[in-house]
């Protein structure tokens, strides 16, 4: 039997489906989150008579009328797949704009069960709702639930009336709004429509009743007043975030990184034991070195980072985070993209790739892809051990180096949007309309799953493709082209060495033509983790979490130690790591959504040029600062920027040009 979860976006279907198939799947307290259809089995506790039952998680729809495009996965799984059960999610503290895509919902055919949740958050706001006259009126099974509590849901009532309402279907007499079978053009469809909004505010009307609490609702509004203010909301912001990074990175991160370190580091000494001399010595280093060491340098990170999937979880789930949505949409505005682009980015802040995925709630075509183009520019969860190690070894890990990240990518963002739409040509405007939701204390319980969820994940691709990158690094840099092993000393003749030079070459105006700099750079589009895992196994250090072992600490603008470069150019190859293109599997899903090989291709050329010119910059004008002179290569380099930004102008003239091109021809044609 097959149920379908539908409901207007944010009602709670995904949690609805987590908790009652004991799923994971993604939840945010913001409309669009569930993007792509979900499938899964109702646990057995709440199906002890074992009939089988897969539950389908569908992404939020306000209707289902054939004129609106962006639902259609919704629309299309219930009129083509024909689900024997539909629950619908009714949000109970907003039944009047719910209860109109039931009335959708009811004309299928289909036996339709209603799940009133957030009844937990309705009874707080006073709101009293009858449902058994709902029931009534609706001609179907009202049932109240709070699907975030672990007991008292209501949810083993919902599985047993789906259950019954499959015996019973033919008793399901449908409601029908006068003239909507016959509704065949846009005319007619939107007076059936106002006939349907009739309908609900009499039927809420009758089976609802408000005691108005406006003391909270004021405290509230008061709260947001300051956080979602003009100009204070940004500084507001940056200031959460550089206190999450204060806590992940600086005080809690480290102590718990180091303890971590400290066991793969006894591993790695129990494994030497093991081995002793009876093993080859090649295949010794390539365990030791290239998988314990290498991994482990990338794994060593995972406490810094779950500190920090945890903190933002709490953000996502407190609400504050659909403000930061708000702020950022004057500025979104500006450059031609809507607010809706901003919650991709905060998806992306996990991983590009449901970030990326996320556009599709985006109507207008530039907007979209244009959002999928910029969204990768956030720093991911893989970007982030990056990020840590070098906060860590070059600037004594302070919060400002991962909250300028941000914010540096906030500014890339918003500048890259207007070089964009210029050169696109096209200039329209969105405007977004966010249903806020209310501030509530964030759940613990959710912030640990979801951080351990992540957490899981990142484990899993260590095991798996960082495993296998830093096994061949390390067989590549042991071997020279040859095949007889690299002498001692000799590192410059390995195959690694020789495959990475000629990018090296190309990095040197920007500070770090060091071979080893190139292959993790290179390593790094598989995976962003790469970069630490190959700079791990070439440089030969497995403990990157404590500094005070590397003796780099304060090492400022002087070129020391073991990595041979210095801050400003540890900062400009931090720099091109996180603005170059993300990784393959990224590019993918960026390929999958744009649907446009000249989009993937400009895209992909846009993002290497970013991220070369700001680590051009970075570097130059840091040692400018730092040194008094301009650093290496600044010549050559310079030409080489002046290029890109020349050809990206040529392509902005073009963009404005066809613009007015497009105009006089429409007042010719006229
Ligand atoms: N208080 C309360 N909050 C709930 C309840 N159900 C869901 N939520 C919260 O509502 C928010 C949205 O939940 P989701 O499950 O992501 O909603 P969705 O309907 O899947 O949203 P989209 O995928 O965007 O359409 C989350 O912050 C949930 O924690 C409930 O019964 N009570
Ligand atoms: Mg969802």
């Amino acid at each position: 039997m097959k149920i379908a979860l539908t409901g207007n976006p944010n009602c709670g279907k995904t949690t609805l489906f987590n908790a009652i198939t004991g799923k994971v799947e993604h939840v945010g307290n913001w409309p669009g989150v569930t993007v792509e259809k979900k499938e899964g089995p109702v646990k057995d506790d709440l199906n002890p008579a074992s009939i089988p039952m897969t539950v389908v998680d569908l992404p939020g729809a306000y209707s289902l009328s054939p004129y609106t495009s962006e639902e259609s996965i919704t629309s299309e799984f219930v009129r083509n797949e024909s689900p024997d059960v539909i629950i619908n999610i009714v949000d109970a503290t907003n039944l009047n704009r719910s209860l109109f895509f039931t009335t959708q919902l009811l004309e299928i055919g289909i036996p339709v069960v209603v799940a009133l949740n957030k009844s937990d958050l309705s009874a707080k706001q006073g709101i009293i709702i009858d449902t058994q006259l709902l029931s009534d009126a609706l001609n179907c099974p009202v049932i109240e639930t709070v699907a975030t509590h672990s007991r008292e849901n209501g949810l083993g009532d919902i599985v047993e009336a789906v259950a019954m309402v499959k015996k019973e279907v033919k008793k399901q007499r449908s409601v029908s709004i006068r003239g909507s079978r016959s509704a065949d053009s846009k005319e007619k469809m939107e007076a059936v429509d106002e006939r349907r909004f009739d309908f609900v505010n009499d039927l809420v009307e009758q089976a609802e009743r408000r005691k108005i609490d406006s003391t909270k609702q004021t405290a509230q509004d008061k709260f947001d007043r300051i956080v979602a203010h003009k100009w204070l909301g940004l500084p507001i912001f940056a200031g959460v975030i550089y206190l999450v990074f204060s806590v992940s990175q600086t005080w809690v991160g480290p102590w718990l990184a180091d303890l971590l370190v400290g066991w793969i580091e006894g591993f790695y000494g129990f494994v030497e034991g093991l081995m002793g001399e009876a093993v080859n010595p090649l295949l010794s280093a390539l365990l030791l070195d290239g998988i314990i060491g290498g991994v482990g340098a990338v794994v060593g990170f995972l406490p810094l980072i779950m500190v920090l999937f945890f903190m933002l979880a709490l953000l996502e789930d407190s609400g504050y985070m659909s403000r930061v949505a708000v702020i950022m949409d004057r500025f979104f505005k500006r450059i031609g993209l809507s607010g809706k682009s901003i919650i991709p980015m905060i998806v992306s802040t996990g991983c590009a790739i449901p970030g990326i995925m996320a556009t599709r709630t985006i109507k207008n075509e530039r907007q979209r892809r244009t959002t999928a183009m910029l969204s990768p520019f956030m720093p991911c969860g893989a970007k982030l051990p990056i990020i840590a190690l070098f906060a860590g070894v070059f600037f004594g890990d302070q919060a400002w180096v991962g909250t300028s990240m941000y914010f540096l990518a906030i500014f890339v963002i918003v500048f890259s949007g207007l070089i964009i739409r210029k050169i696109t040509g096209d200039t329209s405007q969105s405007y977004f309309i966010m249903e806020l939701p209310e501030y509530r204390l964030p759940s613990i319980k959710r912030a640990t799953v979801s951080m351990l969820f992540r957490a899981k994940a990142f484990i899993v691709k260590a095991g798996t493709i960082i495993l296998i990158c830093n096994a061949v690094v390390h067989i590549l840099q042991t071997f020279t082209w040859d095949l007889s092993v690299v002498a001692e000393g000799m590192a410059d003749t390995s195959i690694l060495a020789g495959l990475a030079s000629p990018m090296a070459f190309l990095f040197i105006p920007l500070g770090f033509g060091i071979w080893q700099f190139a292959a993790a750079a290179i390593t790094g589009f598989i995976a962003k983790e790469n970069v630490v895992g190959t700079l791990a196994v070439t440089f030969a250090i497995t403990n990157f979490i404590d500094v005070e072992e590397l003796a780099l600490v304060g090492g400022s603008a002087e070129v020391l130690g073991v990595f041979g470069i210095g801050a400003v150019a540890a900062m400009s190859y931090l720099v091109f790591n996180l603005f170059t293109p993300p990784c393959f599997a990224a590019i993918g899903s960026m390929n999958s959504e744009m649907e446009d090989p000249k989009w993937v291709w400009g895209a992909i050329g846009f993002q290497l040029g970013m991220g070369y010119v700001l680590a051009f910059l970075v570097y130059q004008i840091g040692t400018l600062i730092t040194a008094g002179t301009f650093g290496t290569g600044f010549l050559p380099g310079l030409i080489a920027v002046v290029a890109m930004v020349g050809f990206v102008g040529f392509l902005m003239h073009r963009g404005s040009r066809s613009v007015k091109f497009e105009l006089t021809d429409v007042a010719v044609g006229k």
